[in-house]
């Protein structure tokens, strides 16, 4: 999975990078200091016209509608072994894989992109609750090795360096890996590195999600990358080529603020098609499809534009955890992305 060349700028020359540019957030910037140059500088306004929208289909899109007895699936045109499903995952499900994702996937011994730095960190989700903080438990003066990192209660914080608020953190936090983990330093599944068992619910729902894909076989869901972004995240372009059998597909589900997803060719001069993703939608690559480049250049966040759905009802109850996930998916996207690695 090229998470690194995510990061690859290439300036604007490929047309791969042109899309991520034509639909990337431009924020305002300040108002300049000088006088002679009061007015803000202008936002450019995102042409959102070539964008598919899975809930608007017009004639020209590309998109022919399959026959599939469970749920409504699309093929696009141009791109075999690519599925799209409108609100696959009904309403109060997506909440409660929001849940899941904020207050269990992130959870040791699953790894984070906080990981690296602090080694396995119990209990993010509820400190940031509870508004604690992270403090080195270990030698004063150790180094990142031998220093552990324990949430504490603010009250308690030894005045150390590098003392970090949960919440902080929380809004950091950019990637947590299911089932069989990832070794990011050597770009491979490493099933020496502890790991828990697939979630067997989210493995049932994956299964169900891939059939259009599998041609009468079944998924078996043995990873997952669960990606969190804030309103200014973006996930470069990049090809997922870790796993073993490229014919099955990769079952990504959208969770939370809507947001467009680059679907390319083989290369980064291919054209990509936009679409949106909605909460609940769910994309398969499988076979061809999955050589393809693909990347999430923006999320519409804010009532307008978000199109999240109207999870209130369902927050009732516990209310207090459910109150701080309906903020933090007000703000924000989850996607979790499925894989058979073996
Ligand atoms: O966020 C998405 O919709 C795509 C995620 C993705 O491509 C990945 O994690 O490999
Ligand atoms: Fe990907």
């Amino acid at each position: 999975m090229g998470y690194l060349d995510a990061q690859a700028g290439d300036g604007g020359r490929t047309a791969f990078r042109r899309a991520e540019k034509k639909y990337k957030l431009y924020k305002q910037s300040t108002t300049h200091k000088h006088s002679s140059c009061r007015s803000r500088m202008e936002i450019p306004v995102t042409d959102l016209s070539q964008v598919i929208d899975f809930e608007r289909i017009r004639d020209g899109d590309g998109v022919t509608r399959l026959d599939h007895s469970d749920f409504p699936v699309y093929a696009l045109e141009g791109h075999t072994g690519f599925f799209f499903i409108p609100r696959a995952v009904p309403h109060d499900q997506q909440f409660h894989w929001i849940r899941e994702a904020l207050t269990v996937f992130p959870e040791p011994p699953n790894r984070t992109s906080h990981s690296a730095h602090y080694g396995p960190l119990f209990g993010l989700w509820s400190s940031a609750t509870k508004k604690r903080v992270l403090s080195p438990t270990g030698p004063e003066n150790g180094d990142l090795f031998v220093r552990k990192w324990e949430f504490a209660d603010p009250g308690d914080e030894r005045k150390q360096e590098g003392v970090v608020s949960a919440t902080a953190l929380l809004r950091k936090l950019r990637w947590a890996t299911l089932g069989v983990q990832f070794d990011w330093s050597k770009r491979a599944y490493d099933i020496s590195i502890p790991y828990r068992s697939f979630p067997p619910a989210l493995s049932e729902l994956a299964t169900k999600l891939a059939s259009p894909a599998m041609n009468g076989d079944q998924f078996r869901a043995e990873a997952a990358i669960v990606n969190f972004f804030g309103p200014d995240d973006m996930l470069g372009g990049h090809i997922d080529d870790m796993e073993a059998d490229w014919s099955k597909p990769i079952v990504s589900i959208s969770l939370g603020c809507k947001a467009i997803f680059l679907l390319g060719g083989e290369t980064r001069d291919d054209p990509p098609v936009a679409m949106f993703l909605r909460s609940g939608d769910c994309v398969l690559m499988a076979g061809p499809s999955r050589r393809c480049f693909h990347g999430v250049p923006r999320i519409f966040t804010g009532c307008k534009e978000s199109d999240l759905p109207d999870f209130s009802a369902l927050a009732m109850g516990e209310i207090k955890e459910n109150v701080a996930i309906l903020d933090y998916i007000q703000q924000s996207r989850i996607n979790i992305n499925i894989r058979q690695v073996f």
